[in-house]
């Protein structure tokens, strides 16, 4: 339990282990807000804390669209002069045992580096799209119906409950979502002036049908003035809509904003739609990058929370060094109702390690393609054949914010 008094100095810790470089009072004031002190860790060399860790105690949806409670791992950090000798190790141990004695199936995290996380059980379950796309010659194809949405823009701070209503009605649909807790409403809308990079303030364009708000884009503008005109660059910080026709109005608008010629997506889902909608995929300069991270702490709890595309019935034999109560054989019996998973002396059908199932627990990664890897070995014939389609989902599991 992190003292009230405390947080100042823990969380400027926090910030040396990041490089030093002090976040603006409007940030610094929200993640006071927002850190559980009674879920914030810290490690001490007399009165200077040298190490930090906290949890967000959220909740996440799965496939089949369920919310389940999970450990939101924030705020790792090692002061440089006591790195490596074991800080995060003895971090990571205790709050894996706290959050398996409060009964949350999961843990999650997005990661500074990829590398850090996986020797603690952690697998890389979501990924995140990143677009640069050149509106100037991009053209959109946008379904019948899109020019009956009508778009006003709003400052953000009004618009946020219509957004907020919107992003509520998402979450469920795809995996990888956190339900907003109180205050986290903030985060969206948080603009420090010392942040914008040249850029406009943050700016909301609210898309309503019929009277009744059915999406919403949150944006900023950077202007550009090259000696052969005007190159801005929009920069879409978050987009939420309720149907295809808001969806396409929203890129449309996006895509058409005069003296701009680039639309820079910073965290989209790899599915995403307005891919099929462009003339041009080559010009959108697409990457991908590593998204939400996720640790099945209490493995049976964590398999029965979600459903399965299809009927699957497969005795597993996990591997989990870093949380031993894990390791062992388990059958798991789901479909698309719901799932019963509990411990089974059968013989095992696939064998993999914890943090495999964490990457393919969203239905973002195949265990097929896990098993390319010789990270998933199929112990009867046939078994990943039945179990991976399973595992899926239909839309790709996506994280929208970090944390
Ligand atoms: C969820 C989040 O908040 S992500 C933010 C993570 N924080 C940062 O990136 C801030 C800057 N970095 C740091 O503060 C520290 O270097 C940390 C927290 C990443 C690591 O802390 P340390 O106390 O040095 O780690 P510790 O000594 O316990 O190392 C454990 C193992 O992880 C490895 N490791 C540590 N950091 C890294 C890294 N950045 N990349 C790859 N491996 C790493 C160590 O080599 C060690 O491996 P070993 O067990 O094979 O010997």
């Amino acid at each position: 339990m992190l003292r009230a008094a405390e947080w100042d100095h823990w969380y400027g810790q926090l910030e040396v282990a990041f490089g030093g470089v002090p976040e603006a009072p409007q940030e610094r004031e929200l993640w006071e807000a927002l850190t559980e002190r009674e879920r914030s860790i810290g490690v001490w060399d007399g009165d200077v804390c040298v190490g930090t860790a906290g949890a967000f105690s959220f909740r996440l949806s799965v496939p089949g669209g369920a919310l389940v409670p999970v450990a939101g791992v924030t705020m790792v950090g090692v002061v440089p002069t006591h790195r490596r000798r074991g800080i995060l190790t003895s971090m990571m141990r205790r709050q894996l045992d706290d959050v398996f004695a409060r009964g949350e199936p999961l843990a999650v995290l997005t990661a500074s580096e990829p590398g850090i996380y996986g020797r603690f059980g952690y697998g890389i379950a979501t990924r995140q799209l990143r677009a640069r796309i050149d509106t100037d010659r991009v053209r959109l194809s946008v379904p019948d119906g899109t020019d009956d949405v009508a778009l006003r823009l709003v400052a953000p701070q009004d618009a946020s409950a219509a957004c907020e209503a919107v992003y509520e009605r998402l979450v469920p649909l795809r995996p990888g979502m956190l339900a907003r807790r109180p205050g986290w409403e903030r985060l969206p809308v948080l603009d420090p002036p010392g942040g914008r990079d040249g850029g406009s303030p943050l700016t909301c364009v609210l898309a309503e049908r019929d009277g009744e708000v059915a999406g919403f884009a949150l944006y900023s503008v950077k202007p550009d003035w090259e000696p052969a005109g005007p190159q801005g660059t929009v920069r879409l910080r978050h987009l939420g809509a309720l149907d295809p026709v808001t969806y396409a109005a929203l890129w449309r608008f996006l895509c058409g904003i005069d003296l701009t010629s680039t639309l820079q997506v910073g965290n989209r889902p790899v599915d995403d739609p307005w891919q099929h909608l462009v003339s041009d995929l080559r010009r959108c300069n697409l990457r991908e990058q590593d998204g939400l991270h996720a640790r099945l702490v209490d493995l049976p709890a964590a398999l029965e929370a979600r459903t399965y595309q299809v009927p699957v019935d497969v005795v597993l034999e996990v591997d989990d060094a870093f949380c031993p109560w894990n390791t062992g054989r388990w059958r798991l019996s789901g479909d698309t109702k719901g799932a019963a998973c509990s411990r089974t002396d059968d013989a095992a059908d696939l064998a993999l390690s914890v943090r495999e199932l964490g990457a393919a627990y969203l239905g973002g990664v195949s265990l097929a393609s896990l098993a390319g890897a010789g990270l998933v070995r199929e112990l009867r014939r046939g078994a990943l054949a039945e179990a991976s389609p399973a595992f899926g989902s239909a839309v790709a599991p996506w994280l929208p914010h970090g944390f």
